[in-house]
């Protein structure tokens, strides 16, 4: 019999308890992409996210295959990676100042302390562009934590982003031929741990443990966290908190894809505030997965049947800016503007992404 190796017993992940308190929490809808495989499911889909998606990118992915063991498998890494000694998680230091995020970025400390107060672990795709070491930890997991990383690509991100193309009215595998896996491109999936400050602390810094951002990314996937502090902005820019629901993966939708379905889909701003009293005091983990396009895709807007009859089809200024550059450069550039705010290189945030291009949103 071969012999097996017995992996090393993970210490299990404790799923933290729903909070109390009556928060305002926002209204989304939840897409079960199970549908997708039955007669009338593509068209049921297509309705429903038509009904909601101009007036806001975040919702619910259900049916998508994970199991509850296999997200408390991955915050069982993600909690095992962040007990880590310090030293060894700096051994695999991101190089955000070049914008690029693979590997782990630690907290600001000192003075800087109050711009960051989280740790990440940001795996890249498991192709041999982004074939780079790991802790031990992450090696001993390797296979598991692909599995899930594919999961997601295939089997979730894939499938929606045909049904996007649907709801379009363009051909079903444009949005889904500029994310191939083997091409290069930085998709991660993210280990994130915010940690607890007091409420003196936290007071003095307007309670936001994540500034008002959109993301820069195609779709993010927030597996479930039941401790709140996650708020979207609403439409007449007051704040609504995002329920994160037993099964349900929260995805929202980010500015690559807003800029390459012609402003459609909506980048949508949110941030992390502190969480309720009865939660607050104890590390948040997140487990995040962020697809990308592929690292050359130009962010420009497709031309679409539904937008021309919606009259939506002009690109506004900030779509026109962009078509040149590509999905990379929007990336890196903002990744490395966030990298200068967090290290002092700069005091203020600066707005300008790429030459005339601003951010849409920073609090
Ligand atoms: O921690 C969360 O719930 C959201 C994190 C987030 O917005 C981000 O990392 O971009
Ligand atoms: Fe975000």
């Amino acid at each position: 019999m071969p012999s097996t190796t017995a992996l090393p017993v993970l210490k299990p992940y404790v799923t933290p308890a729903q909070t109390k308190d009556n928060l305002d929490w926002a209204e989304l809808e939840a897409l079960d992409i199970s549908l997708l495989k039955q007669p009338g499911g593509k068209q049921a889909l297509a309705n429903q996210v038509l009904n909601f998606i101009n007036n806001n990118g975040f919702f619910y992915v259900k049916g998508h295959g994970l199991t509850d063991e296999q997200v408390n498998r991955q915050y069982a890494i993600a909690q095992a990676f962040f007990d880590l000694p310090l030293e060894e998680k700096e051994e695999y230091a991101c190089n955000s100042a070049a914008g690029d995020f693979r590997g782990y970025k630690g907290r600001s400390t000192g003075d800087l302390a109050a711009r960051d107060n989280d740790e990440r672990y940001n795996i890249p795709k498991f192709t041999p562009e982004h074939e780079r070491p790991h802790p031990q930890l992450i090696n001993q997991h390797y296979e598991e934590i692909k599995e899930f990383s594919l999961h997601i690509h295939n089997k979730i991100l894939l499938p929606l982003l045909r049904l996007f193309a649907y709801v379009l009215e363009i051909d079903e595998e444009y949005l889904v031929q500029v994310h191939r896996y083997e091409e290069k491109g930085l998709e991660y999936l993210r280990y994130m741990q915010y940690y607890p400050r007091s409420a003196e602390e936290d007071a003095k810094l307007g309670n936001l443990w994540s500034k008002g951002h959109t993301d820069y990314n195609t779709l993010t996937f927030l597996f479930y966290q039941p401790v709140a502090g996650l708020q979207v902005q609403q439409q007449d820019n007051t704040w609504k908190y995002v329920k994160s629901e037993p099964g349900a993966i929260i995805v929202n939708i980010a500015d690559a894809l807003e800029y390459l379905s012609g402003g459609f889909l909506k980048s949508t701003v949110h941030r992390v505030v502190r969480p309720p009293p009865d939660q607050a005091d104890k590390p948040r983990l997140g487990l995040i997965y962020f697809a990308r396009p592929e690292a050359a895709v130009k962010m420009k807007p497709v031309r679409s049947p539904l937008l021309e009859r919606l009259g939506l089809q002009v690109p506004i200024d900030n779509l026109k800016a962009l078509e040149g550059v590509t999905a990379e450069e929007w990336a890196r550039a903002r990744i490395a503007k966030d990298h200068r705010f967090r290290t002092g290189v700069v005091n203020q945030q600066e707005t300008e992404i790429l030459g005339g291009v601003h951010q849409k949103y920073y609090d």
